[in-house]
């Protein structure tokens, strides 16, 4: 079995508790909150910024041009494509995407990009493949489900999310970081391996804990006192 067949196993419990989030289940139904879509918006907006300058850091750590390539054009899906699923949930909301943009990241979101954050600046480059790889694979697979679940028509408020998360533009980008980190894991130590398991389980569980940051709509406590 190769080694990401087996974080995938390792993490089964997690990617189903996912699938069945409130909030997911409610792109599925087309009924999730306008505030609960306003608040995921304000926090992915910078969230996928932290990611691209992650994708930064790996791309600066990569010896191959092959690999180089890689990180430049996901930097640029992002950039580019990625502002799609975003613009579904502003239209459906009726807020201006501009408005979204620039606010302080709630506490799991904050914890998330740390979290990947620290094992971009102290761990190898296997370990930062296998903290970011949870991001692609369980919107891909939260697609796969949606689609299958909902089989959504083009008048369903959420189907250019679900469609894009379940395209192959993302499943490529799965399958090309998921290879990357197979070929890491052939030569790394069990104490490297158990590193990226670790780092892989903590970005999956901080993905679930993303739907629900955005679900209860979290806030710092007395945040309005720092801000003012
Ligand atoms: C938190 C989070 N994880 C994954 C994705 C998919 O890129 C996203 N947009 N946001």
């Amino acid at each position: 079995m190769n080694f990401t067949d087996q974080l995938r196993e390792e993490n089964n419990d997690i990617f189903q508790l996912i699938f069945n989030h409130p909030f997911v289940q409610g792109i599925g139904t087309g009924e999730i909150s306008k505030d609960a879509l306003a608040h995921y918006i304000k926090a992915d907006f910078e969230y996928l910024n932290a990611f691209m300058q992650i994708y930064g850091i790996a791309l600066s750590k990569s010896k191959k041009r092959d690999d180089i390539a890689y990180f430049f054009d996901q930097i640029n899906f992002i950039l580019n494509d990625e502002i799609h699923p975003h613009h579904n949930f502003c239209n459906h909301i009726g807020v201006d995407y501009a408005s979204l943009q620039g606010h302080p990241l709630p506490p799991t979101a904050d914890h998330y990009i740390k979290h990947m954050m620290y094992h971009a600046q102290m761990g190898t480059s296997s370990e930062i493949l296998g903290a970011l790889l949870p991001c692609p694979w369980t919107y891909l697979e939260i697609g796969r489900e949606l689609m299958e679940q909902y089989n959504p028509n083009k008048d369903h408020p959420f189907y250019d999310w679900i469609s894009f998360y379940a395209s192959g533009d993302v499943d490529n980008t799965t399958f090309e970081l998921r290879k990357r980190l197979d070929i890491l894991a052939e030569n790394a130590a069990k104490d490297e391996k158990d590193l990226i398991r670790e780092a892989f389980r903590k970005s999956c569980q901080l993905e679930l804990k993303f739907w629900e940051m955005a679900y209860t709509c979290e806030s710092w406590p007395n945040a309005e006192k720092v801000n003012s």
